[in-house]
């Protein structure tokens, strides 16, 4: 779940780009990149860490041009290397650049095909250099010097039937201007949006509607899946539905912790969604137990607050915030090794023991992953002199790998995997365990008015919504991402140091 941006302004684009990227870091850590055009030259900038430090005065002058694309990476594929950082560039034809949110599933037979039919070479092991490279080859078939905007979405239906998995897009044609698009299941999030200027219309395409409300653009509409967008460098929009949708299964995921609270996807408020999990959470809690002993409801900040706040009215029990966070320290799930994810909780979360002594807790996360926070959580509210400690998570168990562009590849890493609610509770030391059930979660999420009526919720069920997702690719990917490997990918690149430009 990086985030991606890329607008078409009046005027140069890289203070709009920037900004939006501030808003956009929840959905990446490790890299930010912008590149922008001007006078069929391009100006990119791209390193790893946040982007108020990837991006310094001297870089920002030089990011010249009224159209541009912006990235923030979580990886989920290859390593954490500033080598694979994005937006990627390839010089024919054209000169594209490319930003992806999201994972290809069938990275490995497009990489070869992309070889020894395109004849083109990837340098680095970023699944979204290979989907660049063969948006790239389907471009130039055109064989024109000035693509239209027909070819440009006939470009991308060919590329739709080359590549399988989660893939929202903003790219940048120089010369032409940006093509965004959304994978046929639309697993992905994706929105676009315009605003007025005395010079004109501008338009904005990003990973999240909240990125638009900050740099004040209205939002238009979510992107479809199956459809692209293509604004010209002159800010001339136009869409298309590239290929008919066979199932629209947006990831469940975006609403229990990856997305802000404050962003609308596919038509559904994800704050409005997350209060609904309390409500939700409650009810199972007054099923399970209605004459529960629950003193006081506390939440794990920051994403499971909103969901938290609901379910203590619902209980009709006091809500207290018993943990404070260190403002200055990101999110842990998304920090890469869990030796650092680990060390992070801590330097994150402090407790305030008043809030615990001699009282029965009630502690309320959005989820349970790898258990690293709620491990160390549990622990701190019992040195706080909690009586009893509970726990509940917005999520149902999380007990199978994502593939579609979130880093849970390895089961052996899930807390939840092939263990029952009581295993779990057990091993994070708590005295009841509540899990959220799937069908409420969904109808958390499903509201009136929205077209929403399924989802991809692999990790919650197993059920992979590509199809192409078998026992052996699981076990392939295991072997690829999990943290001892990624350790040793990280170690080797640092060495070689091999970049796509
Ligand atoms: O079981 P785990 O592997 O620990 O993963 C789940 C935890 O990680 C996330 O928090 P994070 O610190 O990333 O972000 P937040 O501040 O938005 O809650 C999530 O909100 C849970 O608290
Ligand atoms: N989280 C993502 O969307 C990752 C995008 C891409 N697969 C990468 O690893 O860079
Ligand atoms: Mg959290």
């Amino acid at each position: 779940m990086c985030g991606i941006v890329g607008i078409v302004g009046t005027a140069n684009v890289n203070q709009a780009l920037y900004d939006a990227l501030i808003v956009l870091q929840h959905r990446g850590q490790d890299a930010a990149g912008i590149v922008t055009s001007k006078d069929n030259k391009l100006f990119l900038r791209k390193a790893n860490g946040l982007v108020k430090d990837v991006f310094h005065t001297r870089h920002m002058q030089r990011l010249l041009g009224n159209y541009g694309i912006g990235h923030v990476r979580y990886p989920t594929a290859g390593s954490s290397s500033s080598a694979e950082a994005q937006p990627f560039y390839v010089n024919s034809p054209y000169g594209i650049t490319l930003a992806h949110n999201g994972n290809l599933t069938n990275v490995e037979e497009l990489a070869k095909s992309i070889y020894l039919s395109d004849l083109r070479h990837v340098n680095t092991s970023s699944d979204s250099e290979v989907l660049l490279n063969a948006f790239a080859h389907e471009l130039a078939k055109s064989k024109k010097l000035r693509l239209a905007p027909d070819d440009i979405f006939d470009a991308v239906t060919q590329l739709y039937k080359r590549c399988v998995g989660g893939f929202a897009v903003v790219s940048m044609i120089i010369g032409h201007g940006i093509v965004a698009f959304r994978d046929p299941n639309g697993i992905r999030p994706l929105v676009y949006g315009s605003r007025e200027t005395v010079q004109g219309i501008e338009y904005m395409v990003a990973s999240e509607s909240v990125a638009l409300d900050v740099l004040g653009f209205t939002l238009i509409r979510d992107v479809a899946p199956g459809e692209a967008i293509y604004i010209t460098e002159q800010g001339e929009l136009f869409t298309k539905q590239c290929v008919a949708v066979k199932q629209f299964t947006p990831c469940i995921f975006e609403y229990v912790y990856l997305a802000r609270p404050d962003s609308i996807i596919d038509g559904s408020s994800v704050y409005k969604s997350r209060l609904k999990m309390g409500e939700k959470l409650a009810e199972k809690i007054l099923r399970e137990r209605p004459d529960h002993d629950i003193d006081v409801v506390i939440p794990i900040p920051d994403t499971s607050r909103t969901s938290a706040l609901e379910l203590a009215n619902s209980l009709g029990v006091k809500f207290r915030e018993g943990f404070i966070k260190n403002r200055y320290i990101g999110r842990t799930f998304i920090m890469p090794g869990q030796a650092e994810r680990k060390k992070s909780v801590r330097q994150k979360l402090n407790a305030i023991e008043l809030e615990f002594k001699g009282k029965n807790v009630l502690l309320v996360d959005d989820s349970i992953v790898r258990g690293t926070t709620c491990k160390q959580i549990v622990q701190m509210a019992r040195d706080c002199g909690a009586k009893k400690v509970y726990f509940c998570s917005a999520a149902p168990a999380v007990r199978y790998p994502n593939v579609y562009g979130i880093d849970m590849p390895s089961v052996h890493e899930l807390i939840a995997h092939n263990r029952t609610t009581e295993e779990v509770a057990k091993l994070i030391g708590t005295d009841w365990l509540i899990y959220q059930d799937l069908e409420d979660l969904k109808e958390a999420v499903r509201f009136e008015g929205t077209n929403l009526h399924d989802f991809d919720c692999a990790v919650f069920d197993g059920h992979y919504v590509t199809g192409d997702v078998n026992e052996a690719y699981l076990h392939h990917i295991e072997e690829e991402r999990n943290d001892k490997a990624l350790g040793q990918k990280q170690a080797e690149t640092e060495i070689i140091e091999l970049h796509n430009n």
